[in-house]
């Protein structure tokens, strides 16, 4: 079975995915990370996120190890990756191996959770269950400011909060494959909601669709 959850930046979806994967054991992929690694790319080779030839050929060149670079995180790397993604020779290049992971999950798993922008939409519009998180632009600049703090004390509030908002508008203002909720999907608002509240909301959901709640 495949688990579609969306939602725009920070609103959550990278804690949520990872833990109802290991509680099904089922694979899973952040979306997300791919975008990223093809923006670091493009910025390791002093390149134009812009620029579609660029972009391409960072996208075709990434390899596993690509996806463990640690300073993938980071804000500056998630402004280029959004606009690598509004670049829609680079999502073709990367939709393959988005839809045959969820296809075919590695290690005979049996399902696989997926979060990004365009899962339920555009990547597994077939997938039976999907979840679209959101919270206040606010809230989510919050989440992330305390996340990057971790690293870097130096961190600037304002500067992520508008991070995120050019980030937001990008990403539901692009041609292709927009930030929208699916049709169908369950929208969670996560802003009054901590984690563990989300994910128990969720579980509860799956299990309903897999008949298996008492
Ligand atoms: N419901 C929640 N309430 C408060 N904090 C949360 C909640 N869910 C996740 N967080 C925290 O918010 C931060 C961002 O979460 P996460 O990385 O899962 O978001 P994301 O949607 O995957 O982000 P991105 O789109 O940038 O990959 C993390 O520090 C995480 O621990
Ligand atoms: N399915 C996806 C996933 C991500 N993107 C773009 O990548 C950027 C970084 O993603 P994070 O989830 O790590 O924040 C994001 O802002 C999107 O532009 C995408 O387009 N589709």
């Amino acid at each position: 079975m495949i688990i579609a959850i969306d939602g725009p930046a920070a609103s959550g979806k990278g804690t949520l995915a990872r833990r109802v994967a290991a509680a099904m054991d089922y694979a899973y992929l952040d979306t997300g990370l791919l975008y990223r690694a093809t923006g670091a790319k493009v910025l390791a080779m002093g390149g134009d996120p812009d620029d579609a030839a660029v972009a391409v050929d960072a996208a075709e060149k990434l390899q596993p190890k690509d996806l463990e670079n640690e300073n993938l995180r980071g804000e500056e790397v998630g402004n280029a990756a959004s606009r690598v993604a509004a670049i829609p020779q680079v999502r073709a290049v990367l939709l393959d191996f988005q839809r045959q992971l969820a296809k075919t999950p590695p290690e005979n798993k049996h399902g696989a959770v997926l979060d990004g922008r365009d899962i339920g939409t555009v990547v597994c519009p077939e997938a039976p269950i999907k979840f679209y998180l959101t919270a206040s632009v606010t809230e989510r600049a919050n989440r992330r400011f305390k996340q990057l703090q971790e690293k870097n004390p130096a961190a600037i509030y304002e500067r992520v909060l508008n991070e995120l908002e050019e980030r937001d508008a990008r990403d539901s203002a692009r041609d292709v494959a927009p930030l929208k909720m699916a049709d169908h999907a369950i929208h969670i608002d996560t802003d009054r909601l901590n984690a563990d509240a989300v994910y128990n909301a969720v579980m509860a959901h799956i299990r309903t669709h897999m008949g298996t709640d008492d």
